[in-house]
């Protein structure tokens, strides 16, 4: 008997039944993670980078919270030549200088003494004795108070990722922890008993080559995954028992393999007996059509989510990219992940139904061309793409036709 409850009262948004379309799908997916959104918690700067951030960023202080030095050299009053009667350095609370023909000598990043009227920059002057001779230039060689931002003032919204830059002006802005939406925690199941953990293929069976790669999109897609998944049998009985587990100590779980209705595809019966609701049952999208998302309760009543991702390891990927990142992005509070514009470099061969992913490769004219060896179960093609093309029904597959594209790992390398 399961201990995992279904979800019969927490159902927003409403699942679809049958295939969903490929936008449908992205959006069902992403709309459930927004109901699910991870608690905002405050963290310090050091743990915040790649996290959501939850909450408007406003500025702690001015910025420059003082007039400062831009150069190296002297800060004068009135007509020169200058006498020079001191010297201000970096984290110094300077005197003003009080009276014509008089300088100090200062840092870049100095407070510029009250009473300076300019800064002649050290390349700029000659000292002569004690006095310092030359012509500041026109420009003011410091920064204002508040020049880049006031206190208050709002520099990002909610939503944002903390990028690098972010940490640094958040620091600069004087914020010491950011409210964020963590990283969700993920683990993932490989079933086939066709499966190799190590080698080359051999006696009918074949090298899995999805424990060693999700995680790895997982993170790409802003997960947390647990330890490197070992292949797990094809059985009901491991199905139920490996998602039970999984289910809690992860958000989500993503399965491969098992999608189908096939008589060693479990994971839909699996999901079955342990209450689940599915999000999406199908895409009509290729590769993929067998993915699903499931929603269910784990243990402690938190709302969690197994990806059925289908055997075939390019079919895997494109279930990760069409439901996994819309459902991580609402887990993480942040927008649907968007598609770039591109022009086609070379026309599209024919097609079937349904929304196509074609990997493709940007050339030297940005424009995106087609890759050869991106079968369903062919990983050499994607290993070299860019990004996917998204053709949707319908659209024009000539040489400058215009299609979204979504970036994969390495785009721009
Ligand atoms: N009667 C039908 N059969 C199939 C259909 C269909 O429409 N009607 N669709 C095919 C498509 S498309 C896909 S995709 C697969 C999905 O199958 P499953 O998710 O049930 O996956 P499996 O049957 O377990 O495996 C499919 C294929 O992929 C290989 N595989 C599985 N796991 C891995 C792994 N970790 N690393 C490398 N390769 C893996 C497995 O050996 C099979 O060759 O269903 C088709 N069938
Ligand atoms: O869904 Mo399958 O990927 O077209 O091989």
């Amino acid at each position: 008997m399961s201990h995992l409850s279904s979800l019969a009262t927490a159902a927003d948004p409403r699942p679809v039944a049958g295939p969903s379309s490929w936008d449908q799908a992205r959006q069902l997916a992403h709309a459930a993670g927004q109901a699910a959104a991870m608690p905002v918690t405050r963290l310090p700067l050091a743990r915040c980078a790649g996290l959501t951030l939850a909450a408007p960023l406003a500025a702690q202080g001015n910025l420059p919270a003082f007039r400062t030095c831009c150069m190296d050299g002297w800060a004068v009053r009135g007509p020169g030549p200058w006498r020079v009667v001191g010297q201000v350095l970096a984290g110094a609370s300077p005197a003003a200088l009080t009276v014509d023909g008089t300088a100090v000598q200062v840092a870049t990043g100095a407070p510029v003494p009250t009473g300076a009227t300019a800064i002649l920059r050290a390349e700029d002057g000659v000292l002569v004795d004690d006095r310092v001779h030359g012509a500041p230039r026109t420009r003011p060689e410091w920064r204002e108070i508040g020049e880049e931002t006031r206190v208050g003032e709002l520099l990002l919204p909610a939503g944002v990722e903390v990028t690098p830059a972010v940490l640094g002006l958040a620091a600069a802005s004087g914020h010491d922890d950011l409210p964020v939406r963590p990283a969700p925690s993920a683990a993932v199941l490989v079933f086939g008993d066709e499966l190799l953990a190590a080698g080359p293929p051999a006696g009918g069976r074949i090298r899995d080559a999805l424990g060693p790669s999700v995680p790895a999109w997982l993170r790409w897609l802003g997960a947390r995954p647990d330890q490197p998944p070992q292949p797990l049998p094809d059985t009901f009985d491991g199905h139920v028992a490996a998602l039970e587990g999984a289910l809690t100590r992860a958000d989500l779980v993503c399965a491969t393999g098992g999608t189908m209705r096939g008589p060693a595809d479990q994971l839909r019966p699996a999901l079955l007996e342990l209450g689940a609701e599915l999000v999406v049952d199908c895409v009509a999208v290729r590769p993929g059509h067998p993915m699903l998302l499931a929603r269910l309760l784990g243990p402690a009543g938190m709302v969690r989510f197994v990806a059925g991702l289908p055997g075939n390891p390019q079919a895997a990927v494109a279930a990760l990219v069409t439901l996994v990142a819309p459902l991580l992005a609402g887990l993480r509070g942040r927008p649907l992940p968007a598609a770039r514009r591109a022009a086609l470099g070379a026309p599209v061969p024919g097609r079937l139904g349904g929304t196509a992913l074609l990997p493709v490769r940007y050339d030297e004219d940005g424009l995106v061309r087609p890759l050869p060896h991106t079968g369903p179960a062919m990983l050499r093609g994607l290993a070299e793409a860019d990004g996917y093309a998204v053709l949707r029904p319908g659209a024009g597959t000539d040489i400058g036709d215009t299609v979204p594209v979504l970036p994969l790992p390495g785009d721009g390398r």
